[in-house]
């Protein structure tokens, strides 16, 4: 494509060399630059990408996008200024990739905790339906049935269009993504065209980045405030901050809800540890997922269905026949009789409801030992909050590591067991090594009991100073079994 093609739909303040050249390939990433392509240099948390315009051009970028043109310049490469990269490089991206989303029904889904299971879900309801889709999540992308792992809950804004891109080729009607609060606010998702937005909730996370709680729902707003008027946005009417996601948004608004009045509505009629059966907007359907906070998960998947056009009594017979998405509350049943669930609670919020849901089911007939930790090098204030709710809703507590990342595990179970008084602690015991956590555990268990091992879930690996050893949660539980 050629240069000036690309810069058609952004406002470009000066250019140096010509914009009739062709341009093979975008990259924000110096490392990855191949002859011919456009290097965007990004202003980052680490570095400044503009530190890196001789080495992209050395590599064979022919044309470079920055905020400010270097001194020292080279004959046949074109340099464009413009007044933020970081606002203009998803609508290069897009367009370089034709506008993928425009070409297909992109859903994005966005809160503190819910998107993977409802992206996810809505992917497997609509591939079911006999659709051909697309997922981008925190777990796995997918292009129809090709796995591409995925290192990102929103991909950046090269790979993302790539991979949407990637989507249209292989016939894909539509895409179901995750926007993460971090990928909304460095614009990762710049230039895209939505069909439809979601709202799960909101609760504190991510404070190492955002800094205030008000900066973090602000960054979630934003994506509805860029949805088109062609667009639906489903908010989340249960949630305290539901109504002010939507509250600048041009596209149609619907709500849904478990407790009030609503576009969609639900309650649980009768639940147990294989599933639940709820009504439906006056519907009866049997489910196969526990928890409250599922129903709110689903009553989003249900509403986005029925505003991508699907009948009501289709979506209900789809939606029984969904399973637990990885390590979302998957439960593993012992030989001895006791359950262990694993799940990817790694916020105080999510801690509270997944031991709700567990409490729901198990009414009083076992005990509940809960073993978690907390990832290092991320948001430090949820430590002490995470380790409360475990307590609070525990017989015994574990505490151990999740990612230590480049921190010592010991601080990090510091600043966890700072949270509890004398009288907690004495359900708890700390012992860093994760695998000797769940072991205990299991020793502890009778029959009857459920052991949560949270914050997890599908990962399967454990991040130690910038190295990912082997570890699955599921696979230590089973040689406990
Ligand atoms: C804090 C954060 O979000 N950082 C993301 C950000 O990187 P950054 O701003 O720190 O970039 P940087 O390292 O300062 O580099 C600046 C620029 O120079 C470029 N560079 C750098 C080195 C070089 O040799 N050459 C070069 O060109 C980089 O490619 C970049 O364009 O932009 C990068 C490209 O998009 C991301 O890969 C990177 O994610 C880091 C690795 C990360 O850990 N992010 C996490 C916190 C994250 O994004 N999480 C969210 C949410 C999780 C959830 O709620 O589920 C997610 O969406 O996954
Ligand atoms: N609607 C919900 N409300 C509260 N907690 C939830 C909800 N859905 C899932 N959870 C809990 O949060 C955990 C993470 O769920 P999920 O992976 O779907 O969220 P996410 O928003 O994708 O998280 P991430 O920000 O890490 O990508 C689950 O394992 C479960 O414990
Ligand atoms: N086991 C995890 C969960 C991380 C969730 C992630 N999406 C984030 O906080 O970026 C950890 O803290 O290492
Ligand atoms: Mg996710």
């Amino acid at each position: 494509m050629k240069l000036k093609e690309l810069l058609k739909n952004i406002t470009v303040l000066a250019i140096k060399g010509s914009d009739d050249v062709e341009v093979t390939g975008v990259n924000i990433d110096s490392r990855r630059i191949k002859e011919g392509h456009l290097f965007v240099a990004m202003k980052g948390t680490q570095v400044d990408g503009h530190k890196f315009i001789p080495k992209a051009v050395e590599l064979g970028a022919k044309a470079v996008l920055c905020e400010v043109i270097p001194e020292q310049t080279e004959e046949n490469v074109t340099y464009v200024q413009v007044a933020d990269t970081e606002d203009v490089v998803g609508i290069v991206a897009t367009t370089f990739h034709g506008n993928p989303s425009t070409k297909l029904k992109l859903v994005g889904v966005t809160g503190t905790n819910g998107k993977t299971t409802i992206a996810t879900l809505l992917y497997n309801m609509f591939s079911k339906m006999g659709h051909k889709c697309g997922l981008l999540s925190t777990v796995c992308n997918y292009i129809v049935d090709e796995t591409v792992p995925a290192d990102h809950t929103t991909p950046d804004p090269i790979a993302l269009n790539e991979l949407l891109h990637r989507m249209v080729d292989a016939g894909c009607e539509y895409a179901f993504m995750e926007c993460s609060s971090h990928a909304i606010a460095q614009k990762r998702i710049g230039g895209l065209t939505f069909a439809g937005g979601l709202f799960t909730n909101l609760t504190r996370d991510h404070l190492d980045y955002h800094k205030t709680f008000e900066n973090y729902r602000n960054a979630k707003k934003a994506f509805f405030d860029m949805l088109p008027k062609t667009a639906f946005a489903i908010t989340n009417a249960d949630d305290k901050n539901g109504m002010v996601m939507v509250q600048n948004t041009k596209a149609t608004v619907k709500t849904y809800s478990t407790r009030s009045v609503a576009d969609f509505k639900a309650r649980i009629i009768e639940c147990h540890f294989e599933g639940m059966y709820l009504e439906v907007n006056g519907r009866e359907v049997g489910v196969q997922f526990i928890g409250k906070f599922n129903v709110s998960n689903l009553l989003a998947v249900y509403g986005a269905a029925v505003m991508l056009g699907k009948k009501p009594e289709d979506v209900l017979v789809a939606m029984s026949t969904l399973h637990s998405v990885s390590g979302r509350l998957e439960p593993i049943h012992s030989p001895e009789g006791y359950t262990a669930i694993v799940d990817y609670a790694h916020t105080p919020d999510a801690l509270e409801n997944v031991l709700n849901a567990i409490h729901e089911v198990l009414d009083g007939k076992g005990e509940v030992i809960t073993v978690c930790g907390a990832g290092g090098n991320r948001d430090k204030g949820k430590r002490p909050l995470m380790a409360q709710e475990a307590v609070k809703q525990s017989d015994r507590v574990i505490i151990t590591s999740d990612n230590p990342r480049f921190e010592e595990p010991q601080d990090i179970i510091n600043d966890m067991l700072a949270g509890l008084n004398a009288q907690q602690m004495k359900k708890v015991i700390a012992i860093t090594d994760r695998r000797e956590a769940i072991r205990t555990a299991c020793m502890m268990a009778k029959k009857g009991d459920v052991i949560l091992i949270a914050g997890k879930g599908h990962e399967n690996y454990q991040e130690i100073k910038g190295v990912k050893h082997h570890f699955d949660d599921h696979e230590v539980v089973r040689e406990c079994f």
